[in-house]
């Protein structure tokens, strides 16, 4: 992997898998610039402290962030138990929002990584809708179409999880001819992180229990960071526009 001299954003720094991936890049020789509402509790090489739940403030971050960026991973999110506007603008319309601002500033060759989930799997059941919010050019009008199209509390995370994969294959392509920017998700199972407990009070202990009887055990945040560093790196720059499962074989057990 190389990944030496580049320099690369990590939204979520300050916690879980977003530090494990700043820990792992800044060992590979990145510079890594951190950005969460908690101050971070690792070494970075840099750290804007922002709310990522508005466009105004996530402009303020981006106007923060050095002029030349390798890399941004979106990894940032807030679970179910959030009421369902912030999951929408902190998982969905936010990621888009500072992608848009970041790719702006990215070399050829250059590479976003959103955070999605397992919880995102069942995205193309939902197509038409999800690709309805995509086509939205804007967090203002994302939020307007969402405004008339509201989004169930109980569905929200997945909802919007689902949107941020079908955004990313579609937006992945153009970015990619035109800009030579690729654009990826990385889709973990349960990790033991401090929102793993928010999961399960999401989902209720019957799911829960369910879906351990199906898999081994939740992750360690430092099994779901290599596959982040790998997509940043250019070992991966044939690859565009996928949700690349790291959950222990989790999803594979839907077929
Ligand atoms: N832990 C899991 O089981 C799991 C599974 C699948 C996907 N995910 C996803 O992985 C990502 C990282 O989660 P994690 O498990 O490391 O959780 P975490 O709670 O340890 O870390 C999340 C980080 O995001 C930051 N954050 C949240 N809202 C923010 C906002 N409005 N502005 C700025 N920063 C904000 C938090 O401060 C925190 O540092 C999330 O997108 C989550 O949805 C987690």
């Amino acid at each position: 992997m190389s990944l030496h001299s580049k320099t690369i954003v990590i939204t979520g720094a300050s916690s879980g898998i977003g530090a494990e991936t700043a820990r792992l890049l800044r060992l590979q020789g990145a510079q890594v610039i951190g950005v969460d509402r908690n101050e971070p509790m690792l070494t970075l090489d840099g750290f804007v402290k922002a709310d990522l739940s508005t466009p105004e403030a996530i402009d303020a971050a981006v106007a923060q962030l050095p002029a030349r960026i390798d890399a941004l991973c979106n990894v940032a999110g807030v679970p179910g138990t959030s009421p369902a506007d912030l999951v929408a603008r902190v998982n969905f319309l936010g990621v888009r929002h500072l992608t848009e601002a970041v790719v702006q500033r990215m070399p050829a060759g250059g590479s976003v990584v959103n955070v999605s989930s397992i919880l995102g799997y069942f995205h193309r059941d939902r197509l038409d809708v999800h690709k309805s919010l995509a086509t939205t050019t804007s967090f203002a009008e994302g939020q307007a179409w969402l405004a008339a199209n509201p989004v169930a509390q109980k569905i929200c995370y997945e909802h919007f999880k689902e949107a941020l994969i079908v955004w990313t294959s579609m937006r992945a392509g153009s970015l990619f001819r035109e800009r030579d920017v690729r654009m990826n998700c990385v889709a973990p199972g349960p990790v033991f992180t401090p929102i793993l407990g928010e999961f399960v009070t999401q989902l209720g202990l019957e799911r829960v229990q369910a879906d351990a009887a199906r898999m081994k055990r939740p992750a360690y945040a430092d099994e779901v960071a290599p596959a982040i560093a790998f997509l940043c790196s250019d070992a991966a720059r044939w690859v565009v526009g996928i949700n690349l499962p790291v959950d222990g074989g989790f999803a594979a057990t839907y077929l």
